[in-house]
């Protein structure tokens, strides 16, 4: 963002004292997970969010130095650093918006449902803090496997009597930045106009991004280059952990595209009309209970939860075989909520 931009969004915020009259409304954030690959990075983009007036970072280690670093920035948001348990619930109160960031990335050879094992037991912690602290709080989930996590904070808050549908998210904006980015290179087109529908889920062959409603359309493409786009977007996540060679997984990227969402969020929640990401939510578009597509958001969180369009003959037979394996991930998440 230019300096000018910062510095008349600061303006603009001081002068409207955060009123709602204005349209302008204080938002809380919080990252859990901040100290991390990242949670570091997605601290900083939405510390430059003029639409952020409190940052609340949490992580059970390193955030007191995040924090100062990040406070440092002369943009609106007041930024705080919550460290372990005990000041978890601090960070949560009054939260609007949550996003989770928190657990262990991928090394090479391993497939995201191999972070189940730490991972569900780090969501399920903090989801139950959610439900206890902000229960009306936006979550947007990061941490991997999104196909189980999602299911698993559900569960969580349906116990805790909190469960809003509309409020939870997977984060799945990295995919549809990887298919952009990829498709605008091979058709030879501006990325900055394009965008990509990318539905099922956030692992594998349940990514399954739709070329077919690429915009700017193109003849230009080949079946058999609609497949190479359509692979490297699923494997996108492994291109950068093999890249990587043991240091994780993506940050940058993720950071980025997390920013994106949470920013989406944040204008939805404010009542800015036309907001329309792509998200893994509570679904009736398949007979999977959760699954990926175009969201419409608004005041409440999902507005309406929107089809999957018309799908090529490709498209459906990667619909058809997503279904088994996410099926299954969504089955385990729920379980692993609901044992004692
Ligand atoms: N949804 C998506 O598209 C993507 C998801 N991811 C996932 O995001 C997660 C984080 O990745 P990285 O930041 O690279 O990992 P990282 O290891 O660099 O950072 C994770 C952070 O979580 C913190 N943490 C662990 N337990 C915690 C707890 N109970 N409460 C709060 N914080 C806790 C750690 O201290 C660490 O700072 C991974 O599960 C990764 O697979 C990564 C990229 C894309
Ligand atoms: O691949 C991973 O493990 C991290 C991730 O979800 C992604 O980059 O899409």
């Amino acid at each position: 963002m230019r300096p000018s931009v910062m510095r008349s969004a600061a303006q603009l915020l001081r002068r409207r004292n955060y009123s709602s009259a204005s349209g302008q409304q204080a938002r809380k954030v919080a990252i859990l997970g901040a100290a991390g690959g990242i949670g570091q990075p997605l601290s900083l983009l939405m510390k430059l969010n003029p639409l952020v007036s409190s940052l609340s970072l949490y992580d059970i280690a390193a955030t007191p130095g995040v924090a100062a670093d990040v406070s440092h920035i002369n943009s609106p948001a007041l930024v705080k650093g919550f460290m372990a348990d005990d000041q978890l619930a601090e960070a949560l109160d009054g939260a609007d918006l949550v996003i989770i960031p928190a657990g262990v990335p991928r090394k090479p050879g391993m497939t995201r449902d191999d972070l189940f094992n730490i991972n569900a037991g780090i969501v399920k912690n903090l989801c139950t803090a959610i439900a206890k602290y902000c229960p009306n709080a936006l979550v947007n989930m990061i941490s991997n496997p999104v196909n189980s996590t999602v299911p698993i904070a559900a569960e969580v808050f349906k116990k805790a009597g909190t469960y809003d549908e509309k409020r939870l998210f997977g984060v799945t904006t990295l995919d549809v930045v990887r298919a952009r980015t990829f498709y605008a290179g091979k058709a030879n087109v501006d990325v900055n106009t394009v965008d990509v529908p990318v539905v099922g889920g956030h692992a594998g062959i349940t990514i399954l991004p739709l070329f077919s409603q690429a915009t700017p359309s193109t003849n230009a493409l080949s079946a058999e280059e609609i497949k190479a786009l359509t692979k490297r977007t699923q494997e996108g996540g492994t291109e950068v952990v093999e890249a990587k060679a043991g240091k994780g997984s993506a940050t940058l990227s993720m950071a980025y595209a997390g920013a994106v969402f949470g920013d989406a969020c944040l204008k939805g929640l404010n009542g800015v009309p036309d907001i329309v990401e792509c998200s893994y939510v509570q679904s009736t578009v398949t007979e999977l209970p959760f699954f990926a597509s175009k969201v419409r958001l608004g005041k409440n969180g999902v507005e309406e939860v929107l089809g999957l369009g018309q799908l090529t003959q490709f498209e459906k037979e990667g619909l058809e075989a997503l279904k088994g394996e996410l099926k299954s991930s969504i089955e385990k998440g729920v379980a692993f909520a609901n044992l004692v």
